[in-house]
């Protein structure tokens, strides 16, 4: 069997590897043409041995994590990792070290940071290290370019004869396939490790047994709807039977609270009172395209990924569709991660619009999801019930259990520069937030910033995330705490709202597309919480 899936797994390998790069076709070709060709195939080979020393570093990157995993379950399980010696070091011999990559290594930062009474010395101590920190970037930087031009050195074509380019042409190609079979087995070891780091950050997460019931959230709700619940009538997974049940005192509380203004809408007769107000100004909400760990059905929140394949594209189609439709934007804000800044530049790419400014908030980040960070939704669902998981991910005021310095992912998220640039000190940024708390956090922004913006006309995109969004939809829309666990959004999929003087909406949001499309999509989104089994 081992044997039939190792030879499954060439085939799988030589098919990939030849259809990215088809068969040399030199029949009846020019000098110039030849020329063109290997121009051509030169470049293939600098993107294809670029991908490679990328996914190169992210293995090295992986191994790191992994070992790093691994000792961290050893120590829960109860085998203890020799602590650190503490050593006392004067603050100059501290810099010293910082100063000396030699020592740097050796340097135990945390042990000492803490000898570090004063709180300016602490400070110049962090500044050098965001300083090495830097320093080591650019050399990392300048470290690929060099590997890179040695690996393709420039090409030389002046004063070759046909025969010569034809040879050259044979000779890239061969290299094209060798580099590309690199590029795929790291690809693969990539695939692998990120799986191990997953199952390695669950176990992490089993093992400490931190994860406290959350709250559960007392909705109140009629007795008739709760009797048809009983009976069997459709209901929301949500409800709570047995808070609910407590709040169920007298048959006065038959009357349910009514927020969302659709169903203040739906009371007052329908669509009348939408044509009673004028539409004055047009505003685009965009969860971004597909992530990386959204395909893997990660919980992204603060990690920084980059767009996958299909939410390129996602993003690309978002901005034809909006094009067609002959919408022209003239400010947009996104958040401070990568994905929605990407899918802000290939929507404007893909309308032809590339000037637009693109402001920049962390207060249009994706919800905190604190130590859920990293995790796979459907193992998440089997270990904790998909109930759970949809309470989590849905609810409004349920906040899930803070990050703390020993996640896999906590260095990364707060070592990063662009938390030095927020309008709040970094100690102070979230470990962890339920939708209310993006609320609280994004709503200053919205009226000091947003609101102008569409007050002086412009019409803004707002390129950000699945909840961010949700929770300006709940602001906008009055949606209550309880319908807004039945709004999902889908990645790269326009939300248009039409807004009066207030910025009241005046009809319903339409989510532009293709709708039996969306529909599929927002199922999609749905179905991450649910717990089949993962492929492995
Ligand atoms: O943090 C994440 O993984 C998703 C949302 O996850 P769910 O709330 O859908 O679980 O955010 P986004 O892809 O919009 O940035």
């Amino acid at each position: 069997m081992l044997v039939a899936e190792a030879e499954e797994k060439k085939h799988e390998k030589e098919r990939v590897v030849n259809a990215s790069f088809p068969p040399l076709k030199m029949a009846g070709l020019s000098v110039q043409e030849l020329q063109d060709l290997c121009k051509d195939l030169h470049r293939k080979i600098d993107v294809v041995d670029e991908a490679r020393y990328d996914m190169q570093i992210k293995v090295a990157k992986n191994d790191t994590e992994i070992q790093t995993l691994n000792q961290k379950i050893i120590e829960l399980k109860g085998v203890k990792r020799p602590s650190l010696k503490r050593v006392k070091k004067t603050t100059d011999d501290m810099l010293g070290a910082y100063t000396d990559t030699s020592k740097l290594m050796k340097a135990d930062f945390k042990a000492n940071l803490k000898t570090v009474k004063k709180e300016d010395e602490k400070t110049k101590l962090l500044k050098m290290a965001a300083v090495m920190l830097e320093k080591e970037k650019e050399e990392k930087k300048h470290e690929r370019e060099a590997t890179l031009n040695d690996k393709v050195p420039a090409l030389q074509l002046s004063g070759l004869s046909m025969q010569d380019l034809q040879a050259m042409c044979k000779e890239l190609h061969h290299k094209i396939d060798v580099v590309d079979e690199e590029r795929y087995d790291i690809d693969a070891k990539v695939t692998k490790n990120n799986k191990e780091i997953e199952n390695l950050s669950l176990k992490i997460f089993e093992l400490k047994g931190k994860m406290k019931r959350p709250a559960l959230k007392r909705v109140k709700i009629s007795a008739d709807a709760m009797l048809g619940a009983l009976l069997g009538a459709k209901v929301k997974e949500s409800v709570d039977f047995k808070a609910n049940l407590k709040t169920v005192k007298k048959e006065e509380e038959k009357k349910e609270e009514v927020t969302d203004w659709r169903k203040n809408v739906d009371a007052m007769s329908g669509f009348c009172c939408f044509v009673l107000r004028m539409s004055k100004y047009k505003l685009f909400l965009l969860r971004h395209g597909e992530g990386a760990w959204n395909k893997e059905n990660r919980f992204c929140s603060w990690v920084d990924q980059k767009l996958s394949e299909d939410g390129v594209k996602e993003a690309q189609d978002c901005g034809r569709l909006l094009k067609e439709q002959g919408y022209k934007f003239d400010l947009v804000f996104t958040s401070i991660l990568s994905r929605s800044i990407q899918t802000a530049w290939l929507v404007l790419e893909a309308m032809g619009q590339e000037w637009v400014p693109v402001v920049k908030s962390w207060r249009l980040n994706e919800r905190h999801y604190g130590s859920l960070i990293g995790l796979n939704r459907a193992e998440m669902a089997l270990q904790h019930g998909e109930e759970k998981v949809k309470l989590w991910r849905r609810s409004y005021d349920v906040t899930p259990p803070p990050i703390d310095e020993s996640h896999p992912y906590f260095l990364e998220i707060y070592n990063d520069r662009r938390y030095t640039t927020c309008d709040v000190a970094k100690e102070n940024l979230p470990r962890a937030e339920s939708l209310k708390e993006v609320l609280d956090r994004l709503l200053p922004y919205w009226d000091s910033t947003v609101v102008p913006e569409i007050k002086n006309g412009r019409t803004v995109l707002i390129s950000a995330h699945g909840n961010s969004c949700r929770a300006l939809l709940k602001h906008l829309e009055g949606i209550s705490d309880v319908d807004i666990a039945s709004v999902t959004l889908p990645t790269g999929i326009p939300v248009l709202l039409e807004l009066d003087e207030n910025l009241k909406p005046v009809k319903p949001r339409q989510l532009l597309g293709d709708q039996a499309k969306i529909q599929a999509a927002i199922k999609k989104v749905e179905d991450q919480g649910k717990a089949k089994q993962t492929a492995t």
